[in-house]
């Protein structure tokens, strides 16, 4: 791996929307500096620097409070970039690690005083060499006091992934809701089986996000608007939102950032939906103390 990638948009837009006061985006990355936090050596890609500072501009551009770093794969399993990220933030970033499974029990309650809320498990091939799944409960049964599980995975192993989910022991929250072809629309194979899991148990969570990557018809993105919205009126206790930003590997079709804000009225058509689904849930998830 030689050339280091940008995957972001280098100016993007005012959103025409105005999240509510207090809006959380519970889903975004942290790359380096790579000076100060190298990247590790199985990362499957090699991004430019997209540090803190560039983080909490656009943050405050796009008229958002609060951020969750989901530590990255090019990252690997030190999460000293993230934890950077939000030690930098004043107290208005919170985190996701991403942790070898031998972790002790010390080395945890280290991550939480460094503001990490949960674990995240990668189950696409793309991007992990692999994920052992009996390591990955064993660990889930050993997190600190309120933390969950974020868990990525692709549709088509939602299936076979099933007596894994079902059998972890703290809340657990889906990315990208485990990527469903959303051309299949609000009633498509794949929305029916996330239906599925999602009824299965009432502590499984999920992230409206992605419409970049999961709307092959690009920006409007119209295909993601009508199969989500019905997703997030149905389930809107337990939904959060996030930007994605700086969208690792999507440098060949870089979302607008300011255009990911202006679907959040498309998915969430109400005040009171869009205050769940940006303040109220993220909030519950990574400062519980705060409500
Ligand atoms: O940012 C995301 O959620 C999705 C990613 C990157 C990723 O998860 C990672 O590098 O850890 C992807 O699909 O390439």
């Amino acid at each position: 791996m030689t050339d280091r990638i940008v995957s972001w948009h280098a100016s993007p837009s005012k959103p025409r929307y105005t999240p509510p006061a207090g809006a959380v985006d519970a889903h975004c990355h942290v790359f380096g500096p790579m000076a100060e936090f190298p990247f590790s050596p199985k990362a499957k890609y090699l991004p430019e620097d997209a540090g803190p500072d560039m983080l909490f501009a656009l943050r405050d551009q796009l008229g958002f409070a609060r951020n969750v770093i989901v530590q990255a794969s090019c990252h690997g399993t030190n999460n000293a970039a993230t934890l950077n990220g939000i030690a930098r933030s004043n107290g208005k970033a919170r985190g996701v690690a991403v942790v070898d499974p031998a972790i002790s029990e010390a080395e945890l309650a280290v991550l939480h005083e460094g503001g990490m809320r949960g674990i995240r498990f990668n189950f696409l091939k793309r991007l992990v060499d692999d994920a052992p799944k009996d390591k990955f409960l064993e660990v889930a049964a050993r997190l600190p006091k309120g933390w969950h599980i974020v868990i990525y995975f692709e549709a088509d192993i939602l299936a076979e992934l099933r007596p894994f989910i079902d059998a972890l022991p703290v809340p657990v929250v889906v990315d990208h809701m485990g990527r469903p072809d959303v051309t299949q629309g609000p009633d498509g194979a794949d929305m029916k089986a996330f239906r599925a899991l999602l009824d299965s148990r009432d502590d499984i969570w999920f992230k409206a996000t992605c419409p970049d990557r999961l709307d092959p018809a690009g920006d409007p993105w119209n295909a993601f608007a009508d199969a989500v919205a019905p997703l997030v009126a149905d389930y809107q206790d337990r939904v959060i939102w996030g930007t994605d930003w700086p969208h690792p590997n999507m440098e060949t079709n870089i979302p607008d950032d300011g255009h990911l804000v202006d679907m959040i009225p498309r998915i969430a058509a109400t005040a009171e939906l869009q205050q769940k689904l940006l303040v109220t849930n993220p909030m519950r998830l990574y400062w519980p103390e705060e409500l």
